[in-house]
């Protein structure tokens, strides 16, 4: 692992001071990125031997304790803020008004939200694990109760709410903000201790999400998305390829890895015009390396869901840990091969730039305020646009080839269906009845967002779930995980079972509930911007492999969690259909 990242990051080093002046036009963000970006400071490769990193270490260890503390002073200033903020006649700062009316005397009679019956250390282990991806479901079960909460060590908490019908209150406009996890500490570490963040992570007030989130919406309109479509068949015509190859020799395929593999290539293409050339043996080098890297990525992002500030400042400091130095090359080469995207944009001349393109989108938003803010959506796409559907791809081919009477059926309508082109374009496929509600049923099943993000309660509310209101206070994270409202029994009946005929057979006024409950790319304002893209690659990726092959599941996946969910190390082997 370390050698085919080292060997892919050397060249792309060449001209990395140039390029980082080049394109961190603030010389704050410049400044705070020596400091602050890990891999450029001494801990990671210090020598211990010598007396100025043991000098290092001993100021990197006090400035964490002060760290921890000023958090923690933080925390119980925003909690005193709270309680005196939330009456009706108080004027408080911040969005969620809705949330906080509430006087002393009715907080006075709100509940205690129960508490996971679990250690601190037990809930940090669990969380972090993520070989249980459906803790919430069972943490709901034990405690009966749709609202609850996980004591963290270092007075740390998280709260859950898995109750269908707090969902607008808790997520809609006058929701709760996104986390201030993300003001500190944006994903790959782009965002420590500076002030740049991403679509993903900004604030819905204040932080120019709106404007950049407007601008950038044409991108991803269904019109410019479907006017794609050669490329998607391009990209498509290369996996299915490369499946036919496997198929004739017999070849055992890790069906996540080859699906993290198409969709980095389809999102290269879709959004920057980028070829990662992922199936070809002799050039998918840097595609490899880049996957590789993001599983280590992801790895290591756990630990941020419990305790990012001590994780985001003591992490550099570990030296002795292999996964950690492996942690900050991948970053290194995630940001790298991004500059390098960027920099083919900036010298394509700009005639022959494609003015529908994601990257022009971006380059042209009058949204950032620096060169560098782009960046860090190129980053946010890049990752988010190709992890959530290559996942999404492998959870069909799991709960498809594991349901023989629904494979064949749709086998049969996609027999039956006409397609003008080898490949089904997005007008055909939503002639397909069964086809659809299969599609439906694996997002619904496995969503692989299946946590939502976190979202931060700035201050105390109330919150009513069955019949009882509860108080939540305000300066801790708060989850309101998708599995719980799409695999619901209460509203499901089955919701455990893959079912797509569930889609067919409901009556009107409960095919209303499901597709109100169906949002597996959450609700707006902070819905996913790049839904249409996810469904247009999604559903034609699913029709054109299962119209040519069957896949017989060779080694059953773990279910994971780890900021998306997988169906880790599922084994296939594909079988051309006569
Ligand atoms: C099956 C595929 C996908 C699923 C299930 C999915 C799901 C989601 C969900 C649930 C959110 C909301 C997170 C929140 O509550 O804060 C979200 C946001 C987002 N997604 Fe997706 N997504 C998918 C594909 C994609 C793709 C292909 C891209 C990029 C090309 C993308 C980019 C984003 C971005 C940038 C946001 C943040 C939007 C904002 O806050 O304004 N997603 N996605």
């Amino acid at each position: 692992m370390e050698n085919a990242l080292t060997s892919h990051l050397a060249p792309l080093q060449k001209d990395r001071e140039l390029r980082c002046k080049d394109l961190m036009l603030s010389p704050l963000s410049q400044i705070s990125q020596r400091i602050w970006n890990p891999p450029t400071i001494m801990p990671v490769t210090a020598d211990l031997e010598q007396p100025s990193s043991l000098l290092l270490l001993a100021g990197a260890t006090a400035g964490v304790v002060c760290l921890i503390g000023l958090e923690e002073v933080l925390r119980l200033r925003n909690k005193a803020a709270n309680a005196s903020s939330s009456s009706v006649d108080g004027k408080p700062g911040g969005r969620p008004d809705v949330l906080r009316h509430v006087t002393p005397e009715e907080k006075a009679k709100l509940c205690e939200v129960p508490r996971v019956k679990l250690t601190p250390m037990e809930a940090f282990d669990a969380l972090r694990s993520g070989k249980d991806p459906h803790l919430q479901e069972k943490w709901r079960d034990e405690l009966d109760s749709d609202v609850f909460y996980v004591q963290l060590p270092l007075n740390k908490r998280m709260y859950f709410c898995t109750d269908t019908s707090c969902w607008d209150t808790l997520l809609g406009p006058d929701g709760l903000e996104k986390s201030h996890v993300h003001r500190l500490l944006d994903l790959f570490g782009e965002g420590q201790m500076t002030r740049t963040r991403s679509l993903l992570s900004r604030k819905t007030s204040g932080e120019g999400w709106h404007a950049i989130r407007k601008a950038l919406a044409p991108a991803f309109s269904n019109k410019t998305l479907v006017a794609k479509t050669h490329i998607y068949h391009r990209v498509l015509g290369s996996f299915v390829k490369a499946l036919e190859d496997a198929a004739d020799k017999g070849t055992i395929v890790n069906m996540p890895e080859w699906g993290l593999r198409y969709t980095i290539d389809m999102i290269g293409e879709v959004a920057y015009n980028y070829k990662f050339h992922a199936f070809d043996d002799e050039r998918n080098g840097e595609a490899k390396a880049l996957l590789r890297g993001l599983d280590v990525i992801f790895r290591e992002t756990r630990y941020y869901s419990t305790h990012f500030v001590c994780v985001c400042v003591c992490r550099p400091y570990m030296v002795w840990k292999d996964q950690v130095r492996e942690y900050y090359q991948s970053i290194r080469l995630f940001r790298d091969v991004c500059r390098k995207i960027y920099r083919q944009y900036l010298d394509t001349p700009p005639e022959k730039q494609d003015a529908a393109s994601i990257i022009s989108y971006i380059h042209n938003n009058p949204g950032y305020q620096c060169e560098f803010e782009k960046l860090c959506d190129i980053y946010t796409l890049l990752w988010a646009g190709h992890d959530t559907t290559g996942y999404t791809i492998s959870w069909a081919v799991y709960h498809l080839s594991s349901n023989p009477p629904v494979l064949k059926k749709l086998q049969q309508e996609l027999d039956a269906a006409k397609f003008a082109e080898e490949l089904p374009s997005y007008d055909e496929l939503a002639q397909l009845p069964y086809f659809n509600a299969c599609v439906k049923e694996i997002m619904r099943i496995s969503p692989v967002v299946s946590n939502g993000t976190r979202r931060q309660t700035e201050s105390g509310f109330k919150v009513t779930s069955r019949g009882v209101d509860y108080w939540i206070p305000g300066g801790y994270q708060m989850f309101v995980p998708l599995f719980a409202r799409l695999r619901d029994d209460r509203i499901w009946g089955d919701g455990k079972v893959f079912r797509p005929e569930r889609w067919l057979e409901a009556s009107e006024e409960q095919l209303k509930v499901y597709n109100k409950l169906f949002q597996p790319f959450s609700i707006a304002p902070r819905s996913c911007i790049a839904q249409h893209l996810a469904l247009i690659e999604v559903r034609m990726t699913i029709a054109a492999l299962f119209k040519r092959y069957e896949f017989e599941i060779t080694t059953e996946p773990e279910f994971f969690y780890s900021i998306t969910y997988k169906p880790r190390g599922l084994m296939v082997k594909p079988i051309k259909r006569s």
